[in-house]
């Protein structure tokens, strides 16, 4: 079976691959292929303008999957900052404008949060995985709580990870090594239930051509 992953973010790639490795076991894993948008030639570029997560992933996904007619997941995520009201949240990759990078969202959520204790910098990571083939969509759903801390620490993972460290570590994301990350993430616990509807899927069916 071929599985499309209809995302732009190498990281996301990376993640997702490492994740389902977890989570599928050997004989499962060795029967599907994975691809990635980056993979094909003319991917269209989505726009992501939904409000909400969902809206996104199944954007995102179904697109993908009209293109290259083959399975397809995407992954919209973002961080939720409780003392913004939820910002950024489903903004979370253009919250200093629409090309920033990792840096200047994190400059910016750093700035937001000037003067804020640390015990009123809770967060919570969100992550929404949309499943689309043929007529059929299932979305998939994570969290993750922690504290965004005021300065960035970490060289690993992407994004808001050198500002994000979960409850019960004292590690950032951008710290952990990227096997503690994929155990405990937002990502994490998405895809462990997608995994789950995926074995149902190759075990009950040869394959999906
Ligand atoms: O584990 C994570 N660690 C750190 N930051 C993260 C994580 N997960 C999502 N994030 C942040 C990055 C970006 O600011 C936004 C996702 O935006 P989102 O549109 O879903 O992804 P993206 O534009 O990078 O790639 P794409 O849309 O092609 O999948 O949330
Ligand atoms: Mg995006």
């Amino acid at each position: 079976m071929k599985l499309v992953l209809a995302t732009k973010n190498k990281h996301k790639v990376e993640e997702i691959k490492q994740i389902l490795k977890i989570y599928l076991d050997d004989e499962l894993y060795s029967r599907i292929e994975i691809l990635s948008a980056g993979d094909f030639i003319g991917v269209p570029e989505i726009e992501e303008d939904g409000k909400t997560y969902i809206e996104n992933a199944l954007k995102k996904a179904k697109e993908i999957h009209k293109f290259t007619g083959l399975p397809s997941i995407a992954d919209d995520s973002g961080i939720e900052v409780d003392f913004l009201n939820g910002e950024p949240g489903v903004y979370s990759a253009r919250y200093a404008g629409l090309r920033a990078t990792d840096e200047e969202n994190n400059r910016k959520l750093l700035k937001k949060l000037e003067g804020v204790p640390l015990e009123k910098r809770t967060a919570t990571f969100k992550c929404v995985i949309a499943y689309v083939n043929k007529n059929e969509e299932k979305i998939f759903e994570g969290e993750t709580k922690g504290k965004v801390i005021f300065e960035p620490r970490g060289m690993g993972g992407f994004g808001y990870d050198p500002l994000f460290v979960p409850d019960g570590y004292e590690l950032t994301y951008a710290e952990m090594p990227e096997d503690l990350k994929n155990k405990i993430s937002h990502r994490s616990k998405a895809i462990q239930k997608f995994a789950e509807f995926l074995t149902l899927i190759l075990k009950t069916k040869a394959g999906l051509e």
